[in-house]
This record gives structure tokens, C-alpha cells and sequence, in this order.
């Protein structure tokens, strides 16, 4: 199986809807631009779905999990063990995103890429077992070449699940101990940003943690430098099954026109190695928060984004995008379900 796919272009938006839903916002019963970025969200929805009137009523989140080689370089407050709990926990309903989804009445979905504490087959999680972790990616790339290949497929499938119950909207999340530490060295691989500007506390490092975490990210960048013009080369080098597989869903998802929330700081990321990959994907993705997660700022400068919220979250599994998956459905209600100044009978401003 090749990766070509990889390269296809994104589905074009549609600017017919995306005008017409201009021209709505205009007569509804409002100053106009009054309701700001909810404004500008459903007309860009709109253009996305290619509908003059969106809706996201059909939302679909994918967890993906993977363990990391890097956690030995003690990068991390947490043990590895805690991502195959989080496994386990996720399939028990019990994560912060098992509840998110639960509120928003989501399909969520949890994709098992491979992890060192093994819960073995659990009802709702499936399986796309690729190694219990990656490597090392000090001293070695983090996947090798059909690792890579596995991990980008999982996020595809995923697409191709959901595009297949008519999905308004994708989610993707990620759980996997010590992942901040590979989406800080892939950020600096593809942002040219220096490590100590853009490693953050993770799950919680003291200052002390984050200057040693500083120095891991800074001596593997510098190892793998070489290849940073790559985007898919570095994605391999060090980032993560999660990552990559989110990287894969985010293509895919652009490619089947589904619109996607993209969550955090490592979520971002795998985003902008996906847009690096596959430029046409970027306007298929919106930006639902800014993590507390020191680097997250200079990804979305990277991607020149203007995320919905910003409530110190710093969780990931796809959690800030959930929360901001609401603002979203009543952006879209809000634009369906107004009045226009005519229906109304309320007077409009002069031409
Ligand atoms: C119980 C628990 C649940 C989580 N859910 C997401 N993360 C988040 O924290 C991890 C990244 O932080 P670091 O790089 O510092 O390890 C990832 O698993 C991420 O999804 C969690 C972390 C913990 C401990
Ligand atoms: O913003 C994130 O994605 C994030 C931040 C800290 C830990 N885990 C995830």
C-alpha cells in the first residue's frame, strides 16, 4: 500500500453556499457582525458543507493511543503505564472526553495503535495494533517506514468510517504519555522554533522538568535535523503513532469533505504536519482552543489560526474541542434559526 493518497487534493469549498450564507447573515435580525466569530463560523461551514444553512448535529471524535520510546528520557509527570489505563478508561465511559461526547451526543470512537501496558481487546476500542511503542527517538527515528504507513491508515479509517454515517463534523484526540515531548520536537522540525521557547509542563512538570525536557527535545532535533524539510520524513522521525494517525484523519477528512475541530497543542501539531504534507487540507480545519501548553501559541501562528475559545484547558484527548463543538452547533442555529428583518417586521438600518 503506498501512500500517494497522502497527496490527493482536499474537496473543494464550496463558494456559492459560502456566499449565500453571507448574504443570510446579513438579513438576519441583528447590527450586522454583531454576533463576531459566530458569524464568521457558519458561513465558513457553510462553504465547507456547501450548504446555505450548516448543521453539525453529526459529530464524530476518534481517540487515537500510542506509547512513546522518549518517555525513558523521563519527560513526563506520568508514568507510561497510564496510557493503557487510559485505554481502558476510555472504553469504561470515564475520561473527560467519554463525557464530552456523551453531552454532545457524539459517535466516539477509541483507536488502540499499540501501548507498553497492554489492556488487551476491549468492547468499543479497536485495535490497530501497531508496536507497544515507538522508538527511542533520541538516538533513532520514532517509526520505522511501515509503522508510519500503519499509523497514517488508522486515521484514515477512521475518516472513512465516519464519512460513511454522513459526519458533519470530525474530532480527532490523542492519549499517549510523553506525546507533548514529540509534537515540541516535531514543531521545532517544522517551525524552525527553538526547544526552549516552545516546551510546556506537559502533565504537569516542575521548572526543573521542563529544562531537562528542553534539552531531550533540543539534542533529538539536532539529531534529526537533517531531514526537517520533510514533513512526512520528520512525522516519521519523531512523532508518534497517535500523531501520525491524526495527521492521516485530518488528510482524509479534508479529502472526504468532513470540516474538523482540531483540539490542542499536539493535535495542532500533527495539523500542521499534515498541512505540510498536503497544503489543500488547511481549509478544512478550524481551531476550537488554545492550550495552556506552552508552544501551543506558536503552532497557531503557524497556521495562521484563530481558535474559538481559550479556558486554560491543557488536556488533550480531544477535550477543548468538544467543549468547543458546542459553540459551533449554536453558530449554526443561531444562522438556521433567526429571523430576518423582513419576517420579523423589524425595521432595517438605512442602505
Ligand atoms: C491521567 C491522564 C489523562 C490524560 N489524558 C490526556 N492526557 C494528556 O497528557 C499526555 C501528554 O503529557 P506529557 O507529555 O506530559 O506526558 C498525553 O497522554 C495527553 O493526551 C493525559 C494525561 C494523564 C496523566
Ligand atoms: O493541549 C494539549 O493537547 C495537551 C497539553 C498538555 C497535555 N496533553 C495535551
Amino acid at each position: 500500500m503506498s501512500l500517494d493518497w497522502l497527496h490527493t487534493p482536499a474537496q473543494a469549498v464550496n463558494d456559492s453556499a459560502r456566499a449565500a450564507a453571507l448574504t443570510r447573515q446579513a438579513w438576519l435580525t441583528k447590527p450586522p457582525g454583531a454576533l463576531g466569530e459566530l458569524e464568521t463560523l457558519a458561513v465558513t461551514l457553510a462553504g465547507l458543507q456547501g450548504r446555505e444553512c450548516p448543521a453539525v448535529d453529526k459529530i464524530n471524535i476518534s481517540i487515537f493511543a500510542g506509547d512513546h520510546g522518549i518517555a525513558d528520557e523521563k519527560v513526563s509527570a506520568f508514568p507510561q503505564a497510564v496510557t493503557g489505563e487510559m485505554v481502558r478508561n476510555f472504553a469504561n465511559g470515564g475520561a473527560a472526553i467519554s463525557v464530552l461526547a456523551r453531552e454532545l451526543r457524539a459517535v466516539l470512537e477509541v483507536v488502540h495503535l499499540g501501548t507498553v501496558n497492554d489492556p488487551g481487546p476491549l468492547p468499543g476500542v479497536r485495535r490497530a495494533w501497531i508496536a507497544p511503542r515507538t522508538h527511542n527517538f533520541l538516538h533513532a527515528p520514532a517509526m520505522e517506514p511501515a509503522q508510519l504507513q500503519q499509523a497514517l491508515h488508522a486515521g484514515r479509517d477512521s475518516i472513512a468510517t465516519a464519512s460513511a454515517a454522513g459526519s458533519e463534523l470530525f474530532i480527532g484526540g490523542e492519549m499517549g504519555i510523553a506525546n507533548t515531548t514529540a509534537a515540541s520536537a516535531l514543531a521545532c522540525a517544522l517551525i524552525d522554533v527553538h526547544p526552549h521557547d516552545i516546551t510546556g509542563a506537559g502533565t504537569g512538570l516542575d521548572a526543573a522538568g521542563m529544562q531537562h525536557k528542553s534539552q531531550v527535545i533540543a539534542h533529538a532535533v539536532a539529531f534529526h535535523r537533517a531531514y526537517a524539510l520533510d514533513p512526512l520524513e520528520s512525522l516519521r522521525r519523531l512523532g508518534g503513532f497517535e500523531i501520525a494517525a491524526l495527521s492521516g484523519a485530518y488528510i482524509a477528512a479534508a479529502q472526504a469533505g468532513i470540516p474538523i475541530l482540531v483540539d490542542g497543542f499536539i493535535s495542532s501539531v500533527a495539523a500542521l504536519a499534515a498541512v505540510r504534507i498536503n497544503p489543500s487540507c488547511h481549509e478544512w480545519l478550524l481551531f476550537a482552543h488554545c492550550s495552556a501548553e506552552r508552544g501551543h501559541l506558536r503552532v497557531l501562528e503557524a497556521l495562521q489560526a484563530k481558535p474559538l475559545l481559550d479556558l486554560g484547558m491543557r488536556l488533550g484527548e480531544g477535550s477543548g474541542a468538544a467543549t468547543a463543538a458546542s459553540i459551533v452547533r449554536l453558530a449554526c442555529a443561531l444562522h438556521a434559526g433567526m429571523a430576518t428583518f423582513e419576517q420579523a417586521g423589524v425595521t432595517n438600518k438605512e442602505p
